[in-house]
């Protein structure tokens, strides 16, 4: 054996056929699904969920705009598509027959590190000539809320298999999972109420996206209490939430409160490496130790499919002796697929500020743009530039706005590419697209 590759999410199941193809014996160890979280109980999954909500939101904006429409939400064909299309019936036949069709050797269970390049699966022990790929990914945090461990509160895996959607809804935290979980199941008629220790909604991002956020679900009827905390969980039925400024009831309880990485019991003690830290620290190459790589949400490098995959060619590479460049993180994309969407690339302004650049900030309201004022509405948002003073490139942006995650793109080149704030200035943007209010945005640099 040359490789083993430990946890198949999307970079593990990517890196193991490449791997393959490259000529090399690979292992994969596969406790769960293969494939990982994405595809069964995260990204794919509640993206069909949000892409079904928001047809519902555009019936009823249909009134205003273009006549009578009239749409009776129906869970039923939101989790069917999710159940037949999407997941197979959580079932990863296909995921495998592609891997092992490649000349990989797919592993079920859990397996555990035993030593330098060693991995045993139950009885089985594998040595890896050039070491082990570690992908072993995160699950769903859980506070140490009196009361709440024992009652049969939802996570995002139980979600996605969600066959009706309840009455009420209760969301212990407004985060990434909370935001985009709390529209769509208010979409779909639930009553909703989101409850947040922070002070708004998506505290990562721009205050900006957070406090529209939050004025967009006060006018789409979902509760959002932030600042506030849960003090205990009483379940009878339905659930009782104790919190700092009351108590609030509902049919269901979504714990969507961050991720812990899938660290404990993976044997990193026998290769020195501790197994309660946050994360995986890497090097550029994805080198975690001597015949050891990691990739995905356990190296904290942004809990994304597309770092995993993007650390799993990397890595690939490393392990089998070929020069590439550095893995570079400058200018990760994310998008929270809310409506309207977040997207954001690079640094927000506090976490340039933070890092002590000289920052110059520029802003638009896409509402306000030609093409956002002809959208209607649903055409709430913003862009925002984050520019370092000195070096007169990006280094951070955020759309947020109809397709945001997809208008991001343009900006995403420019942090990326280092594309000159001027050279920027005279590309021509087409009339009258959302994009186009990039130009009014960079306008707006100019004045600050
Ligand atoms: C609700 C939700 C929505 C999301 N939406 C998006 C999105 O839209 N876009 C996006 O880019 N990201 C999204 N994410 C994040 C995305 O799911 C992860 O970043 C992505 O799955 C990459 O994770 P990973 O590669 O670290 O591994 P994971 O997908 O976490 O997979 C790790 C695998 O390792 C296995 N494993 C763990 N320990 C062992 C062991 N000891 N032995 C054998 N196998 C083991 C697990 O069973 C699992 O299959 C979302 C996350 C959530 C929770
Ligand atoms: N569209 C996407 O790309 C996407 C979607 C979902 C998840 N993800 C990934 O998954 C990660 C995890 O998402 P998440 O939403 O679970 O975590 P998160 O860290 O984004 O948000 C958790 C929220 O819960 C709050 N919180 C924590 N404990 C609390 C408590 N006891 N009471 C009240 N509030 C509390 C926090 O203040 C925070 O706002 C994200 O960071 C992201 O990387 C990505």
């Amino acid at each position: 054996m040359d490789v083993v590759v430990l946890g198949l999410g999307p970079g593990g199941e990517n890196a193991a056929g490449l791997l393959a193809d490259a000529g090399l014996r690979v292992v994969a160890v596969e406790a769960r699904l293969v494939g990982g979280e994405c595809p069964y109980f995260a990204c794919v999954p509640t993206k069909m969920m949000a892409r079904a909500a928001d047809l519902v939101a555009d019936v009823g904006r249909a009134r205003d705009l273009a006549g009578d429409a009239e749409v009776r939400p129906d869970w039923t064909r939101v989790a069917a598509r999710i159940r037949d299309d999407a997941t197979h019936d959580w079932n990863d036949q296909a995921a495998v027959d592609r891997l092992t069709g490649r000349g990989v050797r797919l592993v079920r269970g859990e397996g555990v590190i035993t030593g330098e390049r060693e991995v045993r699966v139950g009885d089985q022990v594998f040595r890896a000539a050039r070491g082990i790929l570690i992908n072993t990914g995160t699950a769903p945090l859980v506070p140490p809320i009196e009361g709440l461990a024992g009652t049969p509160f939802w996570t995002n895996r139980d979600v996605v298999r969600a066959a009706t959607v309840p009455e009420t809804l209760l969301v212990l935290g407004g985060g990434v999972v909370g935001v985009e979980t709390a529209q769509v199941f208010a979409r779909f008629g639930t009553r909703v109420t989101i409850i947040e220790g922070g002070p708004r909604l998506v505290a990562r991002e721009e205050p900006e996206a957070g406090d529209l956020l939050g004025k967009v679900f006060e006018r789409e009827g979902i509760d959002v209490r932030t600042g506030t905390r849960v003090e205990g969980v009483e379940h009878d039925g339905a659930f009782t939430l104790r919190t700092t400024h009351g108590e609030v009831r509902g049919d269901r309880l979504l714990v969507a409160t961050g991720r812990r990485p899938n660290l404990k019991g993976i044997g990193l003690p026998a290769v020195g490496l501790d197994e309660g830290a946050r994360a995986l620290e890497v090097d550029g190459a994805m080198r975690a130790g001597d015949g050891l790589w990691a990739i995905g949400d356990i190296t904290g490098k942004g809990a994304f499919t597309h770092v995993s995959m993007y650390q799993s060619t990397i890595a690939v590479r490393d392990i089998l002796g070929e020069k590439g460049p550095l893995a570079s993180y400058r200018a990760v994309p994310r998008v929270t697929f809310t409506d309207p969407e977040i997207g954001v690339v690079g640094l927000t302004e506090r976490e340039a500020r933070d890092q002590e650049l000289p920052v110059r900030i520029g802003k638009t309201d896409l509402a306000e743009s030609t093409r956002g004022w002809i959208h209607g509405p649903g055409g709430d948002g913003f862009i925002k530039l984050v520019q370092h003073a000195e070096w007169g490139t990006l280094v951070g942006a955020t759309v947020m706005g109809p397709m945001g995650g997809e208008v991001l793109g343009a900006l995403a080149v420019a942090v990326h590419a280092e594309v000159p704030v001027d050279t920027l200035r005279t590309m021509i943007y087409a009339y009258p697209t959302l994009h186009r209010a990039i130009e009014s945005a960079l306008a707006d640099l100019e004045s600050t």
